[in-house]
């Protein structure tokens, strides 16, 4: 049932982390899934979401509040590999046989080199934003237990609205420092995948009707860092020093984010809850923490980066700028 995972995936998730393939299931799956699923959420079988914010508790220790986000409805159907929600299952045959048949992605997945192993889906969510705002804060996808055990590895997305059309929003921004920001509309059959624990991404407030997406979740063992250090020969050799420290400590790649990403984030957090006394103290701990980190980073590594971002490939430049110098030329006997 699912397409083949072709080659340039593995080009993709080692150098940025994420990669994104269209026509991930047939016109007919899809349809038949998004019916399911929004069959379910009509009887009610799906709950709003809601996150842990991080606050500073009265007594100064770090807490969490739980905050609804507004017009999220989600299931989780498979929690730490155990089926979790039978009564969506069994209500829902098409989306049963997707899932059953993930092994398939996994196996194609393992197929992209030595240096990808997937071994089990630990994680299965399926996913109603139902207009009118509904949005996701930046987040990394770290499992709920990251103790010394948990292995999440892959997250993969699967959308299936084949209404959505521009200005509808709902659109998956991926920020896969040092690249650009990539926001990618919600396409029906669209198929996002990315490194779960480097990479920080959020979902656009919604407008549209019924944007469905299901969420899959797998445990594996990548050659580390994953993603890769960057190729030294593509790339600015400073910035490739910074990215590879970084890669190399996802803890310490996580906690720059929040620096680097730091007025995204607040926005985000603004996009996806109401407006209420544990938001403005989950951004006052975010800005707290973020100052304690920035004063951590050297101010030369900050100019490096500011100089460069978005990275671009050395090769490209210089072919544009050789473009450019053509267009000199060719003006200038006018
Ligand atoms: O709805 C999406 O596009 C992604 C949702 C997400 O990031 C999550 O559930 O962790
Ligand atoms: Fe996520």
């Amino acid at each position: 049932m699912w397409a083949e995972v072709c080659s340039d995936a593995g080009f993709g998730l080692q150098e940025r982390g994420f990669w994104v393939r269209d026509h991930a299931v047939s016109e007919d799956v899809a349809a038949e899934v998004r019916e399911e699923i929004l069959k379910c959420h009509e009887e009610g079988l799906l709950s709003q979401s809601g996150n842990k914010l991080a606050v500073r508790l009265p007594d100064g220790n770090r807490g969490g509040s739980v905050c609804q986000k507004r017009n999220v409805f989600e299931a989780d159907l498979i929690v730490d590999g155990a089926v979790n929600c039978p009564e969506v299952l069994e209500k829902s045959p098409v989306l049963a046989a997707l899932l059953a048949q993930e092994g398939q992605l996994r196996k194609a997945f393992g197929n992209l080199g030595q240096w990808l192993r997937i071994d089990r889906l630990e994680q299965a969510k399926v996913q109603v934003n139902t207009s009118s705002g509904g949005a996701f804060p930046c987040h990394f996808d770290l499992p709920s237990q990251s103790g010394q055990g948990a292995k999440r590895l892959l997250t993969v997305l699967l959308y299936l609205n084949p209404q959505w059309v521009d200005g509808n929003g709902g659109e998956v921004e991926v920020l896969p420092f040092p690249f650009a920001n990539t926001v990618l509309p919600p396409l029906n059959r669209r198929f996002v995948a990315f490194s779960s624990c480097t990479t920080l991404h959020r979902v656009r407030p919604f407008f549209g009707t019924n944007r469905v997406c299901l969420n899959l979740w797998f445990e594996g063992e990548a050659e580390i860092p994953f993603p890769a250090p960057l190729e030294a020969d593509r790339f600015d050799h400073r910035v490739c020093n910074i990215v590879r420290i970084l890669r190399q400590r996802p803890a310490e790649l996580r906690a720059f984010c929040k620096v680097w990403y730091s007025d995204t984030m607040v926005q985000s957090l603004r996009d996806a809850f109401e407006e209420c006394q544990d938001l403005d103290a989950a951004i006052d701990l975010h800005v707290e923490e973020m100052t304690a980190i920035q004063s951590r980073i050297a101010k030369t590594t900050m100019d490096v980066l500011e100089e460069c971002f978005p990275l671009k490939n050395l090769q490209r430049e210089e072919a544009e700028d050789a473009e450019a110098a053509e267009l000199v030329d060719l003006f200038d006997g006018l």
